[in-house]
């Protein structure tokens, strides 16, 4: 997969394509089936399939300080793309300049003279251009002057749910938010990742008994309600071939209310290992949520109840997708 910032490095010689835009955040199951027809029709053609991004988040430049909590980093968005067969992954930068850019303008200059797209796949409520004026319909209309043809793929449902539930970004938002990270899961169709680099905390994990890896996350990141989950510990290896390894973890997010603590943290205790973490990457997958966080009145009381969500974690990861 290529990866282009901006518009004005294109190869030379840049033919035509199948374009998907969107902000795709999380890359969850409606984003897949819409990415998926993309690149079936890019196939079908025998056409690159270009998958068009924004950074920042628009809506952080439409309206300052409104950037929603974000469930994928950049980077891991072009891995989860990579994976259902894209051929490029474009990120324009978004800026106020850009936002302006009326609908009808934004298609001429960008679609049509820089990408020569020949297909446009979006999602059926998909708005775009100033003010969010062009939709599915003025995209089709430009179309048929400019000579692309333009799919508006409806929104997936969660059979499981009785199609009760559309899935999307602002969904899968609140369900982490709530500490709801089984049914982010569902709607993700895989478990949500955290991702972070290790950093040190208050030196007290080790004489607990349990040495927890505290991260250090993107800015937006979305990170779950405060409470005790089961997690699995990604961690890749500095050797040559790198080594993924996935380990189960006992995740602890908020303040450790037991020590009076003020910052809200998110640590990691790996089950099995003893590792010097500090300074890594890493990433947390959320699997499920094992209890809310609490005051003990004692440390030894901390330490009786963290060995309970240990065990309950072996169990969770055990049984389940982990
Ligand atoms: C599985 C697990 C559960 C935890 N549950 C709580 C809790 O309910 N209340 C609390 O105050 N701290 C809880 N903690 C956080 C500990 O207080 C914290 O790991 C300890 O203070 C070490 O902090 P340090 O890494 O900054 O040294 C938990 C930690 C883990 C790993
Ligand atoms: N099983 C483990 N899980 C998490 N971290 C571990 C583990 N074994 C060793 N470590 C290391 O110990 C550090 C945590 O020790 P801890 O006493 O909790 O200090 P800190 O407060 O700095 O996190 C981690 O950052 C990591 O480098």
């Amino acid at each position: 997969m290529q990866r282009w910032r901006g518009l004005e490095n294109l190869p030379g010689g840049w033919g035509r394509c199948v374009v998907t835009i969107g902000v795709f955040d999380g890359v969850h199951r409606g984003h897949q089936q819409l990415i998926g027809r993309a690149v079936r029709m890019a196939r079908e053609r025998g056409l690159p399939c270009v998958l068009m991004t924004f950074d920042p988040h628009p809506a952080e430049v439409v309206r300052p300080g409104s950037h929603p909590a974000q469930l994928t980093t950049l980077r891991r968005r072009a891995e989860l793309v990579e994976e259902l067969g894209v051929d490029v992954f474009c990120v324009l930068p978004f800026t106020p300049e850009l936002s302006r850019v009326p609908a009808d303008e934004f298609v001429h200059e960008v679609l049509v003279d820089r990408l020569h797209a020949a297909a446009v796949v979006v999602g059926e409520n998909f708005t775009f251009g100033h003010r969010a004026a062009g939709d599915v319909a003025s995209l089709r209309r430009l179309g048929e002057r400019f000579g692309f043809v333009t799919e508006g793929a409806g929104l997936v449902s969660d059979s499981a749910e009785g199609g009760a539930i559309t899935f999307s970004s602002t969904y899968i938002r609140s369900c982490v938010d709530a500490g709801d990270v089984a049914a982010a899961a569902r709607a993700l169709g895989r478990p949500h990742r955290l991702e972070g680099i290790v950093v040190r905390g208050d030196g007290r994990g080790r004489d607990l008994g349990f040495p927890t890896a505290n991260l250090s996350t993107p800015r937006f990141a979305a990170i779950p309600a405060d409470g005790v989950y089961a997690c699995r510990f990604i961690h890749v290896g500095h050797g040559e071939p790198a080594v993924t390894r996935s380990l189960p973890a006992a995740v602890s997010v908020g303040t450790n209310p037991t020590f009076s603590g003020r910052e809200r943290r998110v640590e990691a205790y790996v089950l099995d290992v003893n590792e010097d973490f500090y300074g890594e990457r890493v990433a947390l997958d959320f699997v499920a949520r094992l209890r809310g966080m609490e005051r003990f009145a004692t440390t030894e009381a901390l330490i009786d109840e963290m060995r309970r969500d240990v065990e309950r974690t072996r169990q969770v990861l055990a049984t389940g997708e982990g």
